[in-house]
């Protein structure tokens, strides 16, 4: 359903993104790894129109969507989530969502209901009513997954959604996510969460100093000990082979 092809991002002279490319089947969960600097930010935002690549191009539902803006492609259906959480803190949570939902629901009332909608499936419905700025750090996260929701997207580009939860806060997630795709919501993740990503993603693609080094099932992915020691870290085999176990 939508795809990376061959893309290449540079600041000046670093390269940041190497001819990478990222296929994402309708339907499916797939997780894009590897370790800081690698470039999986910038492979997010060019997907989402924020960043113009020098090389490649994005393409989505059959459609080369390279040089449209990123309003045109969240009408299109794309959306995402911003690893640096910022909600309107003087606003209730309501209201946040419905900043999202506003781009498929002109009129106020109904931008409002539609993000009551998006708050069950998320878990934020007893918080709706509470300003932004009084939620937890695990609250935070589930309104940005909301917002982004509530543009009713096709494909869901989720930035490290799980970063900052602890663990019993991650297992809540995993079937909030999972539950997104049931809906017919493809997702892109990028993930640090291995445990997560395992127990998520269809597929796994690490990058790694901007290129792709590895793509695969999360276990053959997670069993490739050079992606592991090289690209994930050290200790990062017993980690997980842990994860892929449970
Ligand atoms: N706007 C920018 N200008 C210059 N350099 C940038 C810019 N954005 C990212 N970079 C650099 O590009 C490289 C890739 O960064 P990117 O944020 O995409 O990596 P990442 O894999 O998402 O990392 P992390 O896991 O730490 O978020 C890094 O070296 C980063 O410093």
């Amino acid at each position: 359903m939508a795809s990376a092809e061959y893309v290449t991002v540079r600041f000046g002279g670093l390269v940041a993104v190497n001819d990478a490319s990222v296929p994402v089947p309708e339907g499916k969960i797939v997780g894009l790894i590897g370790p800081n600097g690698a470039g999986k930010t910038t492979l997010f935002a060019t997907i989402a129109g924020f960043q113009r690549p020098n090389a490649g191009r994005i393409v989505f539902a059959g459609r080369d969507i390279t040089r449209l803006p990123p309003h045109r492609r969240a009408r299109l259906g794309i959306a995402r989530t911003f690893q640096i959480v910022q909600p309107f803190a003087g606003l209730t949570v309501r209201e946040n969502i419905a900043v999202g939902a506003h781009l498929r629901h002109v009129a106020r009332a109904e931008a409002l209901a539609a993000a009551e909608a998006v708050a069950q499936r998320v878990g934020l419905e007893p918080l709706l009513d509470l300003p932004a700025a009084a939620l937890t750090v695990a609250g935070r996260k589930r309104l940005e997954l909301a917002r982004a929701l509530a543009t009713e997207p096709r494909l869901l580009l989720l930035d490290e959604v799980l970063a900052g939860l602890n663990p019993s806060e991650v297992r809540d997630m995993i079937p909030v996510i999972r539950a997104i795709r049931d809906d017919g919501v493809t997702v892109l993740m990028i993930e640090h969460v291995m445990q997560a990503v395992m127990a998520l993603a269809e597929e796994v693609h690490v990058l790694a100093e901007g290129r792709i080094i590895a793509r695969g099932a999360p276990e053959a992915v997670a069993r490739d000990p050079a992606v592991i020691e090289a690209y994930l870290g050290h200790g990062a085999a017993a980690r997980l082979a842990g994860a892929a176990d449970a």
